[in-house]
């Protein structure tokens, strides 16, 4: 494999289709890819029983384990494996399994506040925005967590209101500044083929690495080279 990964970080609200992209831009190369949903990374919430993981609020920023994320990321970009959390959402919380992640050519990582965060955002090479209009990604979100996260349309819509939609204008909508390119519309053609024509290219070793002698560790340490 290509030493280190090329990172790829993927944000955007809440159905705008980071996941879709993530998983066509992938398809051809998916063997030497890893994929890190953010979600995986939200905080254990095994002290609160159901009712009260019904009440918290998953969107901002707090929601999640960080420490833990960036953990994983530099042990990944040093070649070693880890053991990713996984999520359920029919019941707020993390699985009991974890899955083992090898380290891989190229690292996906996906989720509403993927550009959030200073130091992962200094360990993605590539960072990606989708954009989709808001009435859109509420009724994409409605009948999704109706048909796959269990939930009823009025949890949905008092769930967008109270938390879903103040996060994203508050938290989620800012990071479009930090992103290299800007998806409109989630799975678009023409910006999908060249991107899997960009990942192609790192996983046969064919695209040219703006990596200098060391900067791996700059890259760990989260002191990115200017001009990257
Ligand atoms: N460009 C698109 N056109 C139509 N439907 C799309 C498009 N992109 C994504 N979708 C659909 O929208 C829904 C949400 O997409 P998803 O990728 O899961 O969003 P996210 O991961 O951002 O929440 C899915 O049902 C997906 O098939
Ligand atoms: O327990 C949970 C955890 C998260 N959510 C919602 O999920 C979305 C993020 O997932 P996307 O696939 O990007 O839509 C976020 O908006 C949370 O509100 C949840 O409902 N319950």
């Amino acid at each position: 494999m290509t030493y280190p990964s090329f990172v790829v970080g993927i944000a955007g609200g809440t159905g705008a289709g980071k996941t879709t992209v993530a998983r066509l831009i992938t398809e051809n190369v998916e063997d030497s890819v890893t994929r890190i949903p953010l979600d995986n990374y939200y905080r254990d919430l095994s002290h609160l029983d159901l009712e009260e993981r019904e009440e918290v609020n998953y969107d901002h920023p707090d929601a999640f384990e960080w420490g833990l994320l960036r953990e994983h990321l530099e042990l990944l970009l040093s070649g070693q494996p880890v053991e990713m959390p996984q999520y359920d959402f029919e019941i707020h919380n993390r699985a009991d399994e974890t899955v083992t992640v090898e380290p891989t050519d190229v690292i996906v990582v996906e989720g509403i506040l993927g550009l959030y965060d200073d130091a992962i955002n200094d360990m993605l090479d590539l960072r990606l925005y989708v954009e989709t209009d808001a009435d859109v990604r509420i009724l994409r979100r409605i009948e999704r967590d109706v048909v796959q996260r269990g939930r009823d349309l009025e949890g949905v819509i008092g769930q967008y209101l109270s938390t879903v939609k103040p996060m994203h204008e508050q938290f989620i909508e800012p990071t479009k500044k930090h992103a290299d390119l800007i998806i409109p519309e989630g799975a678009n053609s023409m910006a999908v083929n060249l991107l899997q024509e960009r990942l192609q290219n790192e996983v046969d070793g064919d695209a040219t690495r703006t990596w200098e002698r060391g900067a791996l560790e700059k890259h760990v340490t989260g002191s990115r080279i200017d001009g990257e």
